[in-house]
């Protein structure tokens, strides 16, 4: 049993409070670039992991002992939430979700179902209970956003310029709409639900949303998850964090949401992001590129991020986008010493 006290530093930063250092946490922290998390792996599939509470939670663990983060993510993918709506969906190793019935028309989107948390996917839950009782650093639960599910849903797999999905939503505004409508409730239910199992925090992941201009971001997506955030702030007490890639022309349109924290990808820097008026708590941002660079080139980049970010109370070092599989564990060990250690004396 560990003795050791919660450490509540990523948690302060949500709420722009004072901390006596930077807190850090990577997204993909769970992952292939850790050889344990490959030995686990070659026995299951990924939804196999997901799905068995004590593999789940032993996955999320890991980078947090190995790295030494002030944070957890809960072991999943934002594609869990979609099976039990009908969503034929696979994650392949190194490509991806594929969909096997991509949506196509009104009828594909009016044939999803609801999704009932508690009965529909039980496992999350039951990890979340089990990392409440285990771990010492804050759980983030996390949810895909609508554009970014849809994306997946309507395209059936990766995508470089999302034709198919700007098509249906241009072509099909009032199907689109119901399918952010849909989308939406599945996303506030599903993350209440990780809420009041014990997740300290909820990142939703709207990774391909840059796709979009400011207009049509204002017009087809802005609502629901307005509605999101919203509804998150009325029914739970914990922060939230927005983020997404190539998406900083959106900045001002993420600002008016009622969301806590915004994740910036390494396009735009912290002081630019503060100059054009945004106030609230900062995630991010290095390359994760530059991990595979010299140490010297990683640590001076960690540095200029730390002073940009303690200039202004609210900001948690992140990547500006996820690890991967080429990324060393050592880099990452390193990177997380050094980063608290020089936030402290700055601090
Ligand atoms: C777009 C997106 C997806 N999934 C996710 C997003 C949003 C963030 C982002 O933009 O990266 C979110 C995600 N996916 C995963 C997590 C777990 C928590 C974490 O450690 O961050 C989280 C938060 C596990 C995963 N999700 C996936 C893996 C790799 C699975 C494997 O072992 O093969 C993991 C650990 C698969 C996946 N799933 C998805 C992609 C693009 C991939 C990667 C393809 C690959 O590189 O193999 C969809």
């Amino acid at each position: 049993m560990s003795q050791k006290s919660f450490n509540d530093t990523f948690l302060r930063a949500c709420h722009q409070e004072p901390v006596t250092y930077t807190p850090v946490w990577y997204m993909r922290q769970a992952g292939r670039y850790q050889p344990e998390y490959r030995a686990i792996r070659q026995k299951y599939s990924f939804f196999e992991m997901n799905e068995i509470p004590e593999v789940c939670a032993e996955v999320t663990r890991l980078p947090v002992d190995q790295l030494g983060v002030d944070a957890a993510i809960l072991f999943a993918d934002i594609m869990t939430p979609l099976k039990p709506i009908g969503v034929d969906v696979d994650i392949r190793s190194g490509i991806g979700p594929v969909i096997s019935n991509p949506i196509r028309h009104v009828e594909d989107v009016n044939r999803l179902g609801k999704l009932d948390p508690e009965s529909d996917v039980p496992f999350i839950m039951a990890s979340i209970r089990q990392l409440r009782r285990e771990l010492t650093v804050p759980l983030i639960g996390f949810g895909g956003a609508p554009f970014t599910l849809a994306s997946y849903m309507i395209e059936g797999g990766p995508s470089k310029n999302y034709h198919q999905t700007k098509g249906f939503m241009y072509a099909q505004p009032e199907a689109w709409t119901r399918l952010m409508d849909k989308l939406g409730d599945l996303t506030i239910s599903y993350l209440q639900a990780q809420v009041q199992a014990g997740a300290h925090a909820i990142q939703i992941f709207d990774s391909w949303v840059g796709a979009l201009n400011e207009e049509d971001y204002r017009t087809y997506v802005a609502p629901v998850m307005q509605r999101i955030f919203a509804e998150l702030k009325e029914t739970t007490d914990v922060p939230t964090i927005y983020f997404g890639i190539g998406a900083g022309h959106l900045l001002e349109e993420w600002n008016q949401l009622p969301t806590d924290v915004l994740g910036l990808d390494w396009r735009t820097s912290i002081p630019e992001a503060r100059g054009r008026g945004i106030h609230k708590t900062l995630q991010g941002n290095l390359d994760p590129s530059l991990l595979l660079g010299p140490w010297e080139k990683i640590e001076a980049k960690a540095k200029e991020i730390l002073d940009q970010g303690q200039a202004h109370p609210g900001h948690i070092f992140n990547l500006g986008h996820g690890t991967f599989p080429e990324v060393k564990v050592e880099t990452l060990q390193r990177l997380t010493q050094f980063i608290h250690q020089y936030s402290r004396k700055e601090g």
